[in-house]
């Protein structure tokens, strides 16, 4: 709502800097916000605006407020563009979005294959829903599909100021379909460009503002971006996506006194349809969390940038023009379908731990190694490269992950978490002295597979607590392993299965000589063994899975 200027919004922005309490400042009112005691809320006000911007505060002192995109733009139902596309970015960006529908279409990859306007009374029954009550930040609009809903739009935001307007002046599609005529432009220059904080047009839109002129270069786009200024808007942001001259991917932003040539290497993918609104979006969500508006964009092109590459072998729909994936989720579904993504406790019947230090003594490279436990009968698959380099570990673990994935058995890192978030592994196995697996899981999420060495009933409940997905209990026997290893005996490890909810693996010093005693145990949560020297310190890792794995069949048939 023009001059959107983040020093205006005290004090620095939302967030409280480190060095001022929230508790010195001024407290307004003391009211109950949802469960918890609110100490008070601090008004600061935008000079220019005079909107309010309110943070409540919690006794201790956590903040309630999040920031708040409102988004006013047309339905697709094929979800890539329009109301969902904002949705998703804005999910993806961190920042809550609410939605004023102004039309419902009917598309897909191909195309629109029709357009439902709905009426301005209803849009401004929405728009006052949402403004009078919720706490918007900033206000983003796609598709406004007649001059009525700009009028009314324009009203309502005269009512109920907030502290910024995105307008991504939709007129056409990439699929070339009209999604607002020429009637709109009218509403756009008089109504609101003068009050938006930044105008974001593709090469059609620019063209189509500035009554019909060719844009065909970069020097052709910082005119445009200069002409559309001149209608009123703080900023403009002119986008090349669709300059057919260009090999990046090249947009100008101009700001009334300085042209900034943001480009990136064009992701070569049909995945585009949504690119501009998830731009708008995400310019929108960065300056609600408070952002500068040239940093807003930045970040705003990146990410759309990851998300295409991300997306770009994606396969949804059979027209030209496909949806991306803003969350960046679909494509590790897609290497996991040929297993199911949820844990399964017989996976620990042999359990292959490979260890750097015997691999380099055999001469055999880590991804050798772990092909050959699995196609020895290996059940699940840990590296445990307490010496390797980082960078190549990291390479190694990718190649083991793809092996893995092909043969469907899951793949494990010891301890390091970077290495299983950069190389995607199934989960991490951690010890007692690694990082806590409450720890492990926050930063691995609800689905990766977490295991925890346990020696005592009392570590294994707390690995239980922590939500881990296994305990890996040992050292059964010594080992050369490791050092100093305490070893609990099979004594050691009934007590432990005895009482642990979760699954149990034995580990240390197990081979074909002794895994009979140790599954005959006969605990049921003791699923499998796990071994390293007993594969790994052997001339040929393959024969040694397989005499263990039928040992193991003969023993757990016998068991039963
Ligand atoms: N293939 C690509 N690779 C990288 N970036 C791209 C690509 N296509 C578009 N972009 C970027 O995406 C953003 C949106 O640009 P674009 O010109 O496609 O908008 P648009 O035509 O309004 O999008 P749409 O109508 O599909 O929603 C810009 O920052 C642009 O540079
Ligand atoms: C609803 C809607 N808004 C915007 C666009 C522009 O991509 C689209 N295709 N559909
Ligand atoms: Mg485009």
């Amino acid at each position: 709502m023009g001059h959107y200027d983040r020093s205006q919004i005290l004090p620095s922005s939302l967030f409280f800097p480190k060095n001022c309490s929230p508790l010195s400042a001024t407290q307004v009112s003391s009211k109950g916000f949802g469960q918890s005691r609110v100490l008070g809320y601090l008004f600061a006000n935008s000079t220019i605006h005079q909107v309010p911007c309110i943070v409540a505060m919690q006794e201790d002192n956590t903040k309630l407020r999040i920031p708040h995109v409102l988004t006013v733009a047309g339905s697709d139902s094929g979800a890539g563009a329009g109301i969902q596309a904002d949705l998703k970015a804005c999910a993806a960006r961190g920042v809550y979005c609410s939605t004023v529908i102004t039309a419902v279409t009917a598309q897909n990859t191909i195309g629109v294959q029709g357009v439902n306007m709905v009426p301005e009374d209803f849009v401004a029954e929405q728009l006052k829903s949402v403004l009078s009550d919720m706490n918007v930040d900033i206000v983003k609009t796609g598709m406004l599909p007649s001059i009525g809903i700009v009028k009314v739009l324009h009203h309502c935001l005269k009512q109920f100021p907030v502290r910024a307007l995105v307008v991504d002046p939709v007129m056409v599609s990439t699929s070339g379909d009209v999604l607002a005529g020429p009637s709109i432009l009218a509403g756009f220059r008089e109504d609101l460009f003068p009050m938006a904080d930044i105008v974001t047009p593709n090469l059609k839109e620019a063209s189509a503002l500035l009554g019909g002129v060719q844009l065909e270069t970069v020097d052709d786009m910082r005119s445009a971006a200069k002409s559309i200024h001149d209608m009123g808007p703080r900023n403009v942001l002119v986008k090349g996506g669709d300059l057919a001259s260009s090999l990046d991917a090249v947009d100008i932003f101009f700001d009334g006194d300085n042209f900034y040539e943001l480009r990136s290497p064009r992701v070569r993918t049909r995945n585009t349809h949504g690119t501009g609104c998830t731009l708008a979006s995400c310019i929108a969500a960065e300056l609600a969390k408070g952002s500068l508006m040239l940093s807003a964009v930045k970040v705003a092109k990146r990410y759309v940038g990851s998300a295409l590459d991300y997306s770009k072998d994606i396969a949804i729909g059979n027209g030209l023009q496909g949806p991306f994936d803003h969350l960046l989720k679909l494509k590790s579904n897609v290497h996991n379908s040929c297993r199911p993504q949820v844990f399964d406790p017989s996976d620990l019947f042999l359990y292959a731990v490979t260890d750097s230090g015997m691999n380099k003594k055999w001469g055999r490279s880590i991804t050798d190694a772990v092909k050959a436990a699995i196609e020895g009968g290996a059940t699940i698959v840990q590296l445990r490269e307490k010496e390797a380099e980082t960078r190549d570990f990291l390479e190694s673990a990718k190649a083991c992950v793809e092996i893995c994935r092909a043969y469907g058995v899951p793949l494990l890192i010891n301890d390091r978490i970077d290495i299983a978030l950069a190389c995607d592994a199934d989960g991490v196995h951690v010890g007692q002295s690694d990082t806590p697996a409450s720890i492990a899981r926050t930063l691995l999420g609800p689905e990766k597979i977490i295991g925890v060495s346990c020696k005592t009933p009392e570590q294994a409940h707390q690995a239980w607590v922590d939500g881990a997905d296994y305990i890996g209990c040992g050292g059964v026997y010594s080992t050369n392993t490791k050092a100093n290893n305490i070893t609990v005996g099979l004594e050691g490890l009934k007590a432990v299965c005895l009482s642990s909810k979760l699954p149990v693996v034995a580990i240390g010093g197990i081979g074909v000589s002794n895994a009979r005693a140790v599954m005959e145990i006969g605990v049921a949560a003791l699923k499998g063994v796990a071994v390293v020297s007993a594969f790994f310190d052997r001339e040929s890792v393959l024969n040694e899975t397989r005499k263990l794995h039928a040992l193991l069949k003969e023993t757990t048939s016998s068991v039963k």
